[in-house]
């Protein structure tokens, strides 16, 4: 739960004047480490991360700046294969993907999930094995399924009953029998914010338990010779904390796994049980414990299938923040500082809304350091915003920073690495920051900063 957190404990409530932090921390230069990179600290004062000082790093590449500690990434695969050690564990490339990202995903031996053609075609133009990858979306086009059939994506997992008919259509135009997965919407009231749960009945995706569709969507299935109906699949939302959720969609899959036995007779092999999993944003957040969650969901899958009579599933899941978002830091560039009287201090940073788009979407927190300087001034409560003409353009809604703050210094916002630059966009032409990937000691750029000849290329 958020140091600044809504009384009524929504995480994601509107910071009412009276919810201000109501003291500063001891000091304001120390990382936490839950909510760092696994790589960061400071030396000589200034943040480093993966032993890269932040200061070298905006001198070579301007600001704002994604940094990705690469070690942190790829360790974090690691942590995700062992604690599911035989079952399947697919990265969500929508938490972010480029060529670089796809290449790491790979070698760490993780499937990839891509839930658009744009997705698809990185990770293909990487050599990507395409029978790791697996096609989610609502409203998958022709093009799309056709292209992921083509190229031997290895599931897809599909969502509404037109699709089953587009993707049996082109099944049999292509020759090939791809291996189906149906996304169930178990009724499951994920504990996220509104846009991010994905599993109660009123929302777009997946085929509902409670209504039948899900029964039927296997029907036809079934009928389509040219299509293999390989498991279940759902995703109940995102950035949760509480597992409970997870367990009770394991549960009614389980349910749903029977009964397609007794109607059917036949006995699915795989149990998509997506992703989801919550990361630390500040300071208190209390991530869930990756292998305390497997233990708990090969369990209760394991005992639910075992009482039915049926063989245990292979489990598949599909982190893509707890991945990529806690090796991922945005250094920023103080240009203004505005006083409020008796409010707070409005600090402007050069990026904003277009690269962060999560705390004016979701009323997300964040957190940030002065990360080019210690300073022992005397902490003032702070909102860092953007540069973006939109009063709701916040990068952290509530900080202490130093009160000697000024244009010039750096600021460092962690847990930035998912969500942030594949949710960023170009409102009033800001460019697209660069991504830079940080290791040993090293820097490299793994996506360009965009440039204005990127913002005019199409226009007449
Ligand atoms: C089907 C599916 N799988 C996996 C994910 C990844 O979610 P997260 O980044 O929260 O782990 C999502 C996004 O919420 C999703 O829609
Ligand atoms: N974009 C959301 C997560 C969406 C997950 C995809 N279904 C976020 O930043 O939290």
């Amino acid at each position: 739960m958020s140091r600044f957190a809504h009384p009524a404990g929504d995480r994601h409530a509107e910071v009412l004047p009276e919810d201000r932090p109501p003291q500063a921390p001891a000091d304001l230069n120390t990382l936490v480490p839950t909510i760092w990179p696994r790589t960061s600290g400071r030396v000589d004062g200034a943040v480093t991360i993966a032993g890269v000082d932040v200061r070298d790093l905006a001198r070579e590449y301007g600001t704002p700046l994604y940094v990705v500690d690469e070690d942190d990434f790829r360790s974090r695969c690691r942590d995700y294969k062992a604690a599911f050690q035989g079952e399947d564990v697919y990265y969500a490339g929508k938490a972010f993907l480029c060529k670089e990202v796809a290449r790491w995903v790979d070698q760490e031996g993780l499937g990839l999930d891509v839930c658009s053609g744009g997705e698809l075609a990185v990770a293909l133009s990487v050599g990507f094995p395409p029978e790791r990858i697996a096609l989610h979306g609502n409203n998958k086009s022709y093009a799309e399924l056709e292209r992921a059939l083509a190229a031997g994506v290895g599931h897809i997992v599909v969502d509404s009953f037109q699709e089953i008919a587009r993707v049996g259509y082109l099944a049999d135009k292509l020759g090939v029998r791809p291996k189906i997965q149906i996304r169930v919407t178990t009724g499951v009231e994920a504990h996220t914010h509104e846009f991010i749960a994905t599993a109660h009945d009123d929302q777009k995706f997946g085929l509902s338990l409670n209504s039948g569709a899900a029964a039927e969507a296997v029907r036809r299935v079934l009928a389509l010779p040219q299509l293999e109906l390989v498991g279940l699949h759902s995703h109940i939302g995102s950035q949760i904390f509480d597992t409970a959720g997870f367990e009770v969609a394991a549960r009614r899959l389980a349910v749903l796994l029977t009964e397609i036995k007794q109607e059917h007779g036949v006995v699915l092999p795989e149990l998509d049980l997506g992703g989801g999993y919550g990361i630390a944003y500040v300071e208190g957040d209390d991530a869930p414990d990756i292998k305390v969650i497997a233990d708990n969901l090969r369990m209760i899958v394991t005992r639910v299938c075992e009482d039915a009579g049926l063989p245990v599933p292979r489990l598949t899941v599909e982190p893509g923040r707890a991945i990529s978002g806690p090796g991922g830091v945005t250094v920023y560039e103080v240009g203004t500082v505005k006083d409020v009287e008796g409010l707070r201090s409005y600090v402007s940073v050069d990026g904003g809304m277009s690269d962060n788009l999560r705390t004016a979407l979701y009323g997300a927190d964040y957190t940030c350091v002065l990360a080019s300087r210690a300073s022992e001034a005397r902490p003032t409560l702070s909102r860092v915003v953007g540069k973006h003409c939109e009063s709701g353009d916040i990068v952290v809604r509530d900080v202490w920073l130093p009160g000697d703050l000024t244009a010039g210094d750096l600021l460092a916002v962690p847990a930035t690495g998912a969500y942030c630059r594949s949710l960023a966009h170009n409102y009033n032409y800001l460019l697209k920051p660069a991504v830079v990937a940080v290791k040993d000691g090293k820097s490299r750029v793994i996506m360009h900063r965009e440039t204005e000849d990127d913002l005019l290329r199409g226009q007449v």
